[in-house]
């Protein structure tokens, strides 16, 4: 009997033990993976996201179909969410945009949103340091008649916008995404900045990183990265802004 309760004590300190350990080493990296979606967002499949989907989304064939077929793939969920992808789209007919620019295409879903709503002459910068992942995009781009309007630039997304810089074309884009690797996001802010008019907007992705902004660790450099474009962004009189809560969180830059 004393035997039995004893292994039993054993047993139930042992899952305390996984607990408490679970909780430092995992929930502390990964607070989604304990805690779920961090409270105030909504989650990917929540029956309010499907409910804002089924009452908003109105998505092209082709899109849907580049969405679909970019969830198969094993980096899928770097996909942007379909509704700030219309958001967006939406925000780039609003200002009657002809040049944007898109940091991180991945495969191509939004730099397809958007070229759909420009008009026949609209161009979209497509900047990655990935051709295989647009090689999926691109027969759908195809498809859909857009293909033109996407100039796709392989390389570090910096030397593409100090490219454009060089060439003369501060000033000239009317919208920008800014959607690539975190740790850049203040440069690709700034130069962003140069290259849009006045009245031009500038979209900057995953500014919640997961909720994990809320308490930045010092080893995530991507956290920290997007926390100080968060805190430099409330102070920055060169723009107007608001963050959303939709997807990972997007703050929209409207430039003064
Ligand atoms: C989150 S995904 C972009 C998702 C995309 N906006 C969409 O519509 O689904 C990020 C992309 O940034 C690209 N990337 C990472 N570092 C980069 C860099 N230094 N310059 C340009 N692209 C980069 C990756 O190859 C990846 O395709």
């Amino acid at each position: 009997m004393l035997q039995c309760l004893l292994y039993l004590e054993w047993q139930y300190l042992k899952s305390i033990k996984v607990t408490i350990i679970t909780y430092f080493f995992v929930g502390k990296r990964y607070p989604s993976f304990i805690f779920g979606t961090p409270s105030g967002m909504i989650r990917k499949n929540s029956p309010l996201r499907k409910y804002i989907l089924d009452h908003s989304l109105r998505e092209h064939p082709i899109l849907k179909k580049l969405r679909l077929l970019t969830a198969e793939h094993p980096w899928g969920r770097m996909m942007v969410s379909c509704e700030q992808a219309q958001l967006m789209a939406n925000l780039v007919k609003l200002i009657k945009a002809k040049k944007v620019i898109e940091i991180g295409v991945f495969t191509g879903y939004n730099a397809l949103n958007m070229a759909l709503v420009l008009p026949d002459n609209g161009q979209v910068i497509a900047c990655d340091i990935n051709e295989d992942y647009a090689k999926i995009g691109r027969p759908l781009w195809r498809e859909a008649g857009v293909e033109h309007k996407i100039d796709l630039r392989i390389k570090p997304a910096i030397q593409t916008l100090d490219e454009l810089l060089a060439n003369g074309e501060a000033e000239t884009f009317d919208f920008a995404f800014i959607d690539a690797d975190k740790e850049n996001y203040n440069e690709y802010y700034e130069k962003c900045l140069h290259l849009i008019k006045k009245g031009g907007i500038i979209a900057i992705d995953n500014v919640f990183w997961n909720g994990k902004v809320l308490k930045p660790r010092k080893d995530d450099l991507a956290a920290q990265s997007i926390h100080h474009l968060n805190e430099k962004l409330l102070r920055d009189a060169r723009v107007n802004i608001s963050m959303l809560p939709v997807g990972d969180g997007v703050t929209l830059a409207f430039k003064l």
